[in-house]
């Protein structure tokens, strides 16, 4: 099954929502991830079900991370906050090094997300 990360900065949270809100049929196909405010977030306002992780700030981009450098991601959806300094600006900058060490779509705006989720789901179809 495709497996997809959903991660949404505080201030990116309802564009989130409402992005998953748009996607939920699409993502509903999808095996899901995601840190832990960010998936409790989803999670009350849609019926998806997701593997919620830590919060950002306590590990969570890390152990999504680790799924990525063992070759269990398909596709990341990081809705980064760029105006805001995150306490844990090392794990996220990781987070975003190793997606490309191993050539995995990740968006960190609405419009690359819609891009990429249209890309995985038209990938699943032509299978
Ligand atoms: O901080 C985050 C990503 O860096 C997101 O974490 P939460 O989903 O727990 O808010």
């Amino acid at each position: 099954m495709v497996r997809v990360a959903l991660i949404a900065h505080d201030d990116e949270k309802p564009e989130m929502i409402d992005l998953v809100e748009a996607y939920e049929g699409v993502l509903s196909e999808f095996d899901l991830v995601s840190t832990g405010t960010t998936g409790k977030r989803i999670m009350e306002e849609t019926d998806l079900t997701i593997d919620r992780k830590q919060s950002g700030p306590l590990g969570g981009d890390t152990q999504i991370g680790a799924l990525v450098a063992e070759d269990e991601m398909d596709a990341i959806v990081f809705l980064r906050d760029p105006l805001t300094a995150q306490p844990h600006e090392p794990d996220i900058s990781a987070l975003l090094r190793i997606c490309d060490v191993h050539d995995v779509p990740l968006a960190t705006t609405r419009t690359a997300a819609e891009y990429v989720l249209d890309g995985v789901a038209a990938d699943i179809e032509m299978e």
